[in-house]
């Protein structure tokens, strides 16, 4: 089976012209490796506020569904764990595949899951806008949530019932009042790293939190992600699946973890 990974990786539409950051360094995704992880007790529990009315809208950029949220304030903020001030939620998309053997970007000892969520966040101390701190280093903070089948994820739903309105490529459909806490599963524990976005630029600005645990949800809710598209209405339709970019070199860098 790892061989076949290999081998679609390199022949996938999306990644055939991977754009490797000349002379990257902290790339992502990686592949952790729970036993080189390296517990830190003085990383502290991460605290999450989202204010559920900052959210605006959800939308088909390309190569995801992405939800926004209003970033002018810091209404909706993350702080603690790692990081050294607080930083505020700019939006959350997925990574998925076209079958449940694979689709997420990180992966944990070589398991993969069928999806992964990235909620995106921005350092508002450091940089005067989103657009400002995708450049910056250590500018972005993105939590990685593992989505794993099992039973119906309730509080998914709501977003999955908006997705026909967003088929195509640049569809956008207001969605007001979403809450994605409740998208977080309940154990605090996590691990940590330093790398990048996993699209383009792939700028290397990216203080990755990886929750150990993943979400459940159901072959209905998955299959929904699947009936997405990368291409633009009047297009051929190309279905959008396995939008995750293959595996990293973890080069000269440690996974810390917040758990013994
Ligand atoms: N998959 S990821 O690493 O969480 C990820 C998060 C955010 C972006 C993003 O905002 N790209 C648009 C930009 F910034 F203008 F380039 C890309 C990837
Ligand atoms: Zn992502």
């Amino acid at each position: 089976a790892c061989s076949s990974y290999r081998l679609r990786d390199a022949l996938h539409p999306l990644w055939q012209s991977e754009l490797t950051v000349s002379g990257g360094t902290r790339q992502s995704p990686i592949n952790i490796q729970w036993r080189d992880s390296v517990y830190d007790p003085h990383l502290k529990p991460l605290k999450i506020h989202y204010d559920p009315t900052t959210c605006l809208y959800v939308w088909n950029n390309g190569y995801s569904f992405q939800v926004e949220f209003d970033d002018s304030a810091d209404k909706s903020v993350i702080m603690g764990g790692p990081l050294e001030n607080h930083y505020r939620l700019k939006q959350f998309h997925f990574h998925w595949g076209a079958i449940n053997e694979w689709g997420s970007e990180h992966m944990v000892d070589s398991k993969v899951y069928p999806a992964e969520l990235h909620l995106v966040h921005w350092n508002p101390v450091t940089s005067t806008s989103f657009e400002e701190a995708i450049m910056e280093n250590n500018g972005l903070v993105v939590i990685g949530v593992f989505l794993k089948l099992g039973a119906h994820h309730a509080g998914l739903q709501k977003l999955v019932d908006a997705l026909p309105a967003v088929r195509h490529k640049d569809a956008i459909v207001e969605f007001d009042v979403f809450d994605p806490c409740c998208l977080m599963p309940s154990c605090p524990d996590y691990w940590t790293y330093d790398g990048s976005l996993t699209t383009p630029p792939l700028t290397e600005s990216v203080t990755w939190i990886i929750k150990k645990t993943p979400i459940e949800v159901d072959q209905n809710q998955l299959e929904e992600f699947r009936m997405l598209l990368f291409t633009s209405a009047g297009e051929e339709e190309k279905r959008m699946v396995d939008n995750f970019r293959p595996l990293q070199p973890l080069m000269n860098r440690t996974v810390r973890s917040s758990f013994r």
